[in-house]
């Protein structure tokens, strides 16, 4: 009765394997609370050890038994749809989730105020819908009152798991914190969701996922939806995010000449029709169709892609190419992953470095600082078959960037928009038929663009006035009972016609008034507006300051030109002085790489290998982007070659005439009568020198290269003296020229 409880450890290896070293292993502090219990209340509890034991030693096996229960079930008896939370598929769930009973029923629960995933907020900003309605309103004086803000909470039920019936089915759905834990994840990522139902079938799953599905799209019928490509959460894996729901833009809007507006609309409903994708895929044409927006900036080319996606129900998926995620491991899959029928925006494609041109052999693009090969972004280098990289490494090549657009294995059925602000910029490569199939020309202002411009902005919209309910005119039931309880309601609706006729004139002949006093094509659309919009209520008060407004706006113009012009100096300040530098750097490697030479080899000339290090520099010198200095520096030197060139030539026929009246004339011939050949000094020297003596030693020289050459070293040995030197060695050693 008086055995006291030996506390483990203390016993040695037997006291730590004895029951109670197992107790006080399990329930820590056991045998505080036994030896407790047995000097204050003299209750051995070791006579309650195999109890205890036996307790639990039950509660652990029932908790292994019922989570392999569990899992065995999942695995045979259910079935189960996990759902990632960077993916579309949560918001679509969790919307679904939000209006159901068991969640709105849940007695601990998570409320929203968006139920998108976090991610999205985290990368895009807190809401993705432009039309929210902030809870502004105008009080009586006309000033804005913000009110109560009517963003309504969103119940889903907390983690754990959750059982509900979907069409007499049950369902499980389950909310749970993930094993691992990164502290760079956002709070959605913490957590995993999945619904499961019993039986192998899992028909139910999908249909719920339909239905959510459907409900999400639903809600963003009037609107187009714009994707942008990002980086999956902290795994580095390029995604489509869903950044905006934009309330579709008409095409009306778009100020755009009819006919052009027109072609466009014709050529993309014919591409779209499926009859148009089985004409393709029987003629083996690869299913694709691109349009070239181009012209200055502000004239239209982003509105008309929204307008146009909008228009045909479609999404547009832009990828921003001077992106540092734009690379072509990333675009690649990027563009394998999108749905079939989109619109693909890719801005600005000028900026993103594809002025150079395809081929491999041509020269570096002399209009990037430095003569750097102009390449895009990062990504592996793409070797050439030689072994050469074509591309700097973690850039993406135009090569690379056409191959995504259109290559083998890229995806079929989309709208491929590229709009540019500088035509000319473009490789041929990017814009040849079959990459862009249509090219639309956007321009500044002219004056009918212009009062079109004023109408959109002054003319009353029905939608102007918060939306009314249903009027009489959709519902014939409603306009009977309106005529009844308002018999006046006719008149005055005629009236309101009336006077909305009147306000279309006066904005009319305002329009003209404005259009007149500004020049055509000397403002873009979006200046235009930009100034309408600050009068946006008061449609006199834009035509009355209209004058002023062009003063001010060619003042920041030039303004705007004259700090482009300075930026454009600086920067080709500094090109200049990177490139000077770089030259020096390589003169000072050659003059080091020809003294080192001059040691070994004393017959080279220390006047020759200077100039030739200095000729070398001077060619790495119109290597980099030159100032007109360098350029008029250039062009004496490339004027004195060609002069000494010339010369050269000259000297070389009259080499060849001196090399043809030193031969021996073979016997028999009309020398040998004593007559000198007839020479034409405008004969090349190849033609000229026919036979020359027996040679001692038989070559093969192509004269015309063998000319150069001398003329060559001639240049770089800066020796005016080119026949001497020429007629010593071949007097050294006779040769066969053959042309
Ligand atoms: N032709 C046009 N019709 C209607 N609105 C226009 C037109 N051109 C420009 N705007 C207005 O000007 C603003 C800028 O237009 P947008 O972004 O489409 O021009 P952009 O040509 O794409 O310019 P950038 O080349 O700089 O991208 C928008 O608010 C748009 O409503």
């Amino acid at each position: 009765m008086n055995e006291t409880l030996i506390p483990p450890g203390i016993g040695g290896e037997s006291a730590a394997l004895s029951p109670i070293a197992m107790l006080d292993y399990l329930f820590p502090g056991f045998t505080l609370l036994a030896n407790f219990l047995q000097s204050h209340l003299g209750i051995n509890l070791n006579l309650y050890i195999p109890v205890i034991m036996s307790f639990a030693f039950v509660a652990a096996a029932w908790r292994y038994l019922s989570s392999y229960l569990n899992d065995l079930m999942e695995s045979y008896l259910m079935s189960v749809v996990d759902v990632r939370t960077d993916d579309e598929i949560y918001n679509m769930l969790m919307g679904w989730v939000a209006q159901q009973t068991f969640s709105q029923g849940a007695r601990r629960f998570v409320a929203n105020t968006n139920l998108n995933s976090r991610m999205y907020w985290w990368m895009w900003g807190s809401s993705d819908d432009d039309d929210e309605d902030d809870g502004a309103e105008i009080d009586e004086s006309g000033c804005v009152v913000t009110k109560k803000k009517k963003k309504a909470l969103a119940y889903t039920p907390t983690f754990g798991s959750h059982w509900f019936f979907y069409k007499r089915r049950l369902l499980i759905f389950k909310r749970q914190q993930p094993a691992t834990q990164s502290p760079f994840y956002t709070t959605s990522e913490r957590e995993e969701i999945s619904i499961s139902c019993f039986g192998r079938n899992p028909w139910v799953l999908k249909e719920l996922l339909n239905e959510a599905r459907s409900m999400y799209l639903k809600r963003d019928e009037a609107k187009t939806l714009i994707y942008r490509g990002a980086l999956k959460g902290t795994g580095l894996e390029p995604t489509w995010q869903r950044c905006m729901a934009r309330t579709s833009r008409p095409f009306s809007t778009v100020i755009l000449n009819e006919d052009v507006k027109k072609k466009l609309i014709d050529d993309v409903t014919d591409y779209l029709n499926p009859a148009t994708r089985r004409w393709y895929a029987n003629r083996g044409i690869p299913y694709r169709r691109g349009y070239l927006l181009w012209g200055p900036p502000g004239t239209g080319k982003s509105s008309l892609s929204l307008a146009l996606a909008g228009f045909f129900k479609m999404r547009i998926y832009i990828v921003s190419l001077s992106s540092m995620t734009a690379t072509e491991e990333n675009l690649a899959s990027l563009f394998a992953e999108l749905p079939r029928r989109c619109v693909v925006l890719l801005e600005d494609i000028d900026t993103a470095g594809l002025t150079h041109t395809r081929d491999p052999a041509s020269q570096p693009d002399s209009s990037s600082p430095g003569g750097e090969p102009p390449v895009l972004l990062a990504g592996p280098p793409v070797p050439d078959p030689k072994g050469k990289p074509t591309s700097l490494p973690g850039r993406l090549s135009l090569s690379g960037l056409l191959n995504i657009l259109d290559g083998v294995a890229s995806q079929e059925g989309r709208v491929l928009i590229m709009t540019t602000n500088h035509l000319e910029k473009l490789d041929k490569a990017l814009i040849r038929p079959g990459r862009v199939d249509m090219q639309v020309k956007f321009d500044k202002a002219d004056t009918s663009m212009i009062a079109a411009i004023f109408r959109a902005i002054y003319a009353p919209l029905e939608e102007d006035t918060a939306p009314a309910p249903l009027s009489s005119s959709q519902s014939p039931a409603l306009a009977a009972l309106e005529k009844r309880l308002n018999p006046r309601s006719d008149a005055s609706r005629k009236e309101k016609d009336e006077k909305k006729q009147e306000v279309l004139n006066k904005v009319d002949a305002l329009a003209k008034e404005f259009a007149s006093k500004i020049p055509t094509m000397e403002f873009s659309p979006a200046e235009i507006q930009g100034f309408l919009l600050k009068n946006k209520r008061n449609p006199e008060k834009a035509v009355e300051g209209v004058e002023e407004w062009l003063v001010v706006a060619r003042k920041e113009q030039k303004e705007r030109e004259v700090e482009q012009a300075k930026k454009k100096e600086e920067e080709a300040k500094k090109a200049a002085k990177k490139a000077a530098k770089k030259a020096k750097k390589k003169a000072a490697k050659r003059k080091a790489r020809g003294k080192k030479r001059r040691g070994d080899d004393t017959t080279e000339s220390e006047d020759g290998t200077d100039s030739e290090s200095g000729s070398e520099a001077e060619e790495s010198d119109s290597e980099g982007s030159e100032s007109e200095e360098e350029k008029t520096k250039k062009k004496n030197k490339e004027g004195k070659r060609t002069e000494k060139k010339k010369k050269g030539k000259e000297k070389e026929k009259k080499l060849a005439v001196e090399v043809r009246v030193d031969t021996p004339p073979p016997s028999g011939s009309e020398a040998d009568k004593g007559a000198v050949p007839e020479l034409k000094l405008d004969e090349k020297p190849a033609a000229a020198v026919v036979v020359a003596a027996p040679p001692a030693k038989a070559m093969t020289i192509d004269t015309k290269k063998a000319n150069e050459e001398e003329v060559e070293r001639a240049q770089v040995s800066g020796d005016s003296g080119y026949g001497a030197t020429a007629a010593e060695r071949d007097a050294a050693a006779p040769v066969e020229v053959v042309a």
